[in-house]
């Protein structure tokens, strides 16, 4: 069986068939509308403190480029916002359009951003990442949208390190970066309950997406856009349209931390 992809004979509509959940009760991304969303005034500020030397790899892993990091201790983390305990970082990677005008997986009442920033974290009352992967409230993702706009040079640093990666499966080692570089000025957020966005689709993350967007410019877009979903030595696939469309909310409440 061929494995899940992006493309017409593997894409978001045919993964139900060897991931069922794919039509479950609480799937991401979704379509956030602001107006249908409550404030709750019982959600704190969200307290993430991330330390650069925990940084370790960059790597193509064919559905996307994801940085890596050192999780055995509890100096890169997330907490406060809507969940309780501290929870660890453990990779954040981007979904991105083969155009402006798509590429986001969360929307905001319709509309799409070119890319999003995934902080991906996991519940330490659990022992591992994998373990916690399986639980409701096993891990917790940041969702950045990125905006078209100035060059951002926090960013230009991951882009950087791309000629090392353009393949799936090449990897290189990546030091001494600080994500919260990468989030916006403004922490408002809405949150609700939701699942991975790719294989296997576990329903076990709560989402925090970032109301404020960060920049990004053209040709950094267009760097994106440079990587391969194919390994060396197979017909060249650019990596462009590694989004899931939005998922039905079916009933779910989104709650957001800002009036
Ligand atoms: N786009 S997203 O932020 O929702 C997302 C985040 C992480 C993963 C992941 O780690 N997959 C591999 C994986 C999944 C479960 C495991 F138990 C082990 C590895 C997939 C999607
Ligand atoms: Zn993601």
């Amino acid at each position: 069986a061929h494995a899940w992809g992006y493309a017409a004979n593997n894409g978001p509509d045919k993964w139900v068939s060897n991931f069922p959940i794919a039509d479950g009760p609480r799937q991401s991304p979704i379509d956030i509308l602001p107006g249908g969303a409550s404030y709750d005034s019982g959600l704190k500020p969200l307290s993430l403190k991330y330390d650069p030397s925990n940084c370790l790899e960059i790597l193509n892993n064919g559905h996307s480029f994801q940085v890596t990091f050192a999780d055995d201790s509890d100096s890169s983390t997330l907490k406060e916002g809507p969940i309780s305990g501290v929870y660890r970082l453990k990779q954040f990677h981007f979904h991105w359009g083969a155009s402006n005008d798509k590429g986001s997986e969360h929307t905001v009442a319709g509309t799409k951003y070119p890319a999003e920033l995934h902080l991906v974290h996991w519940n330490t009352k659990y022992p591992s990442f994998g373990e916690a992967a399986s639980k409701p409230d096993g891990l917790a993702v940041v969702g950045v949208f990125l905006k078209i706009g100035d060059a951002n040079a926090s960013l230009q640093k991951v882009l950087d390190a791309f000629n090392d990666i353009r393949a799936k499966g090449k990897q290189t080692s990546f030091a001494d970066f600080d994500p919260s570089t990468l989030l916006p000025g403004c922490l408002d957020y809405w949150t609700y309950d939701g699942s991975l966005t790719t294989p296997p689709l576990l329903e076990s993350v709560t989402w925090i997406v970032c109301k404020e967007p960060i920049s990004v410019s053209c040709e950094q877009m267009a760097k994106f856009r440079s990587l391969l979903f194919s390994a060396e030595g197979e017909p060249e696939c650019c990596m462009v349209d590694n989004y899931r469309p939005p998922q039905p909310l079916k009933g779910r409440p989104v709650r957001a931390s800002f009036q």
